[in-house]
């Protein structure tokens, strides 16, 4: 495959989507929302919040509708909610069931059920509900939410908005002041859309950099209309696949470039990627950008790990254009990388092996030493990447595959349409307009 060109727009943000379906539910009234991500974990988030009384319906020009039933105003699900392969999903609707009174079960596919659950399980016990886990606290899970919930202050164990937005949901139905701490800054959705929606909600930022955010129980909405920004997790594959590929510029329009989610960009031109921002602009409350990318001559660097929670799902594709950069590239501090879809510090090792990288696995990160710009040679004939259930992993890889001289086989890409569904046609679009 040729050179990447042309302009192209990626789907709605996966966090920001989730939310708005979140929340519209438990707005009284119309909440509708553009740019909605259409992928199949937000589709999860629906069908259960279907499921718990909220009615959701989508327009044929693609607005969606969320008609909610209060704050409070969950409804028992008559059946298991089934996660699919959404983390997201699974850990904030634990939240919100946390403090209602509500027996629900989880249920996910085989990645998610590998997922360590014991982070959510943990403060929402302080609060007051109950749960019957599988072994090591994992899904199938049934818990039941407590009413009146217990607000709690709870200082985070470890980095993840995940962790946060579950026990700032559930303190939306709880009495009194619930208090996340917040040590080391994550994605702050979650935080921007409760404000937006009507919560009362501070963030109080320490000496040291620590958040401390408190929000005020027994809140109530207000319905929104919300425009979703394209999603920076998205449109990853594409910065990195236009610095790979000779010949390439490319530009990305409507990206979402809020500073917890975007640290990625500035990583790939410390590396000397060239990528420019036009037409910087608001859209529904964050910051967002055209990106303008032109294939590069990278360089090898050590990447600060404090970056980390700010580009926490882009790391495979950024091992792809370490692979391909001039000297060593170093990453540390990537632990929570171990407990995605999959291990993909280890799942990314063995994929850039097969396909001709030389790549060094440590605890905590990947060292890789890049090729300089000749391409990979590819996966041998016969020889296929597995992809283990992990999105990332398989649009990494077919980023990999354009800049490799025999292509990269992929053994599974069907979960690309977890958080993706147009990826391949998007690829097609852009490098036929190249040739
Ligand atoms: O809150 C969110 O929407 C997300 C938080 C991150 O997970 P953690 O909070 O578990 O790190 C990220 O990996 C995930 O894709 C989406
Ligand atoms: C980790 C991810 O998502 P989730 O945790 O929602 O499964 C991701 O999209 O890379």
């Amino acid at each position: 495959m040729g050179a990447l060109s042309g302009k192209i727009r990626v789907p709605g943000d996966k966090s920001i989507s989730h939310r708005s379906i979140m929340l519209g539910a438990l707005a009284v009234g119309e909440t509708k929302v553009t740019g909605l991500l259409e992928g199949e974990d937000v589709l999860s988030t629906a069908a259960a919040m279907r499921a718990m009384g909220a009615t959701i319906t989508r327009s044929d020009s693609g607005e969606w509708s969320i008609h909610g039933v209060g704050v409070g105003g969950l409804l028992q699900p008559q059946q298991a909610l089934d996660m699919g392969n959404s983390g997201t999903s699974t850990r904030l609707l634990m939240g919100l069931v946390a403090s209602h009174a509500i027996t629900a079960t989880f249920v996910g596919d085989a990645s998610l059920s590998k997922r360590p659950m014991g982070r959510v399980i943990d403060p929402l016990s302080l609060m007051g509900a109950e749960f019957t886990p599988s072994p090591g606290g994992r899904l199938p899970l049934t818990m039941r939410g407590a009413f009146p919930a217990v607000p709690i202050s709870y200082r985070l164990p470890v980095a993840s908005a995940q962790v946060k937005s579950a026990v700032l949901l559930a303190g939306l139905n709880t009495p009194g002041i619930t208090t996340v701490i917040e040590p080391i800054p994550t994605r702050d959705h979650s935080e921007r859309m409760l404000k937006g929606f009507g919560a009362e909600l501070e963030v109080e930022i320490e000496a040291d950099g620590t958040r401390v955010i408190r929000l005020r129980g027994e809140a109530e909405f207000r319905p929104q209309t919300i425009v979703v920004p394209g999603d920076p997790s998205s449109a990853a594959f594409f910065v990195v696949a236009a610095l790979i590929v000779p010949g390439s510029e490319l530009i990305i329009e409507n990206v979402g470039l809020n500073p917890t989610r975007a640290a990625l960009f500035g990583v790939l031109r410390q590396m000397g990627g060239q990528i420019e921002e036009l037409d910087r602009r608001e859209v529904g409350g964050e910051p967002v950008a055209d990106l303008r990318v032109r294939h590069s001559a990278l360089k090898g660097i050590a990447v600060d790990p404090a970056v980390v929670p700010s580009m926490v799902d882009e790391f495979p594709v950024l091992f792809v254009a370490a692979a391909l950069a001039e000297g060593r590239t170093v990453t540390t501090g990537l632990e929570e990388l171990r407990v995605k879809e999959s291990d993909r510090i280890t799942v990314m090792r063995v994929a850039l092996e097969l396909a001709g990288a030389r790549v060094t696995e440590t605890e905590d990160g990947l060292i890789i030493d890049g090729t300089g710009g000749d391409p990979l040679a590819g996966t041998p004939e016969g020889a296929e990447v597995a992809t283990h259930l992990d999105h990332r992993i398989a649009m990494s890889m077919a980023v990999a595959g354009l800049a490799s001289r025999s292509g990269v086989a992929i053994d599974d890409t069907r979960p690309i349409a977890t958080s993706f569904p147009v990826f391949e046609s998007l690829l097609e679009t852009a490098s036929t307009a190249a040739a």
